[in-house]
């Protein structure tokens, strides 16, 4: 293996392909089943060596508190747990909204936690990762496995899937959905009956899109506008939307139409991670 002291990786989106809520657990997490993928399109996570011993967040997240910082929160967690003295220094470009259902915080920290693993050499296999990760949330777990898949539990228990690579237009309405806030709500449908057989073969939605629309017109206003081009979805807890293509020429019109109040962009879908193929090529070689 390389050793590297100055390296950039991607931390790249999720889409929730469906999201069924199978039932609420005594500790308030939900049981649920959802087929994640990554996208080609992400957050930058900029590593290098720190002389000192300590962590060093920089870059777009300077409004959030180390203490919070889901960066500072997965370095510091295996700088503790494999007592490694040596510092970092992070620089994060972000491109991912937050609070918009694509995962970009979690993303973050699954990022981090392997580019560390790699930087400090400290080895820790991929399922000691995803159980480390798990602390930090329960989307860590599918960022650090890297693969397209179903999850069920809590969103940790994963099982791979192959799919057909996709085009996406994803667009922010520029509202903050609280995942906690969803999870939370009285009027949130938990009782969606577990996919029995090939869940190709199920209607396939987002349990949580009716409450998020109904608390959220711009979502709402957001689906309406891209059923222009495509079925639309909402991902994860919401606020980002998306409409699915075979062909990236389809996708960008949808993006070049879009309304000036909205954001956007466009991604191809993929199996494996591109945070591993990335790590994979700087370290591996
Ligand atoms: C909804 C998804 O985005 C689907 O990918 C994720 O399951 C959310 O994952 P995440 O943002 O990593 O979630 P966490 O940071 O662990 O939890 C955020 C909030 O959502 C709730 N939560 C999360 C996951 C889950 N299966 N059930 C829950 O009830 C938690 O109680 C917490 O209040
Ligand atoms: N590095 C980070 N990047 C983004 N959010 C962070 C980060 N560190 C902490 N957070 C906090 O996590 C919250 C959720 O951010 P995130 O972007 O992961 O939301 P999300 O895409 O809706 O996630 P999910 O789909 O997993 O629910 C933010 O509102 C922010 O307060």
């Amino acid at each position: 293996m390389n050793t590297q002291t100055a390296f950039s990786v991607i931390a790249p989106a999720k889409l929730n392909l469906f999201l069924h809520i199978n039932a609420r657990r005594d500790d308030g997490y939900h049981e649920l089943e959802t087929l994640f993928t990554f996208l080609n399109f992400g957050d930058t996570l900029e590593f290098s060596a720190n002389e000192s011993a300590t962590i060093l967040v920089t870059g777009d997240t300077k409004d959030i508190a180390d203490c919070d910082n889901l960066i500072y929160k997965a370095a510091l967690l295996l700088k503790k747990h494999c007592r490694i003295s040596s510092g970092v220094k992070i620089n994060l470009i972000k491109r991912l909204p937050m609070g918009g259902g694509v995962g970009g915080g979690s993303s973050d920290a699954a990022t981090t936690l392997l580019a560390l693993n790699k930087m400090w050499d400290t080895q820790l296999s991929i399922d000691e990762l995803a159980n480390l990760g798990l602390q930090l949330g329960a989307d860590v777990p599918v960022f650090i496995r890297g693969k397209s898949a179903i999850a069920h539990g809590i969103g940790e228990q994963l099982v791979d899937v192959e799919l057909a690579q996709k085009w996406y237009c994803v667009v922010h309405p520029n509202q903050h959905v609280s995942t906690a806030k969803i999870f939370t709500h009285p009027d949130l449908k938990r009782d969606t009956p577990k996919i029995s057989g090939d869940w190709r073969t199920h209607k396939l939605t987002n349990d949580c899109e009716p409450l998020v629309k109904k608390l959220c017109p711009e979502v709402e206003k957001t689906l309406q506008w891209l059923l222009k081009y495509a079925p639309s979805k909402m991902t994860g807890t919401g606020s980002c939307c998306f409409v699915e293509f075979a062909s990236q020429v389809q996708a960008q019109d949808v993006l070049d139409n879009l309304p000036h109040t909205w954001q956007g962009f466009v991604a191809s879908s993929t199996n494996v991670s591109p945070a591993h193929t990335e790590l994979a090529a700087i370290f591996d070689q």
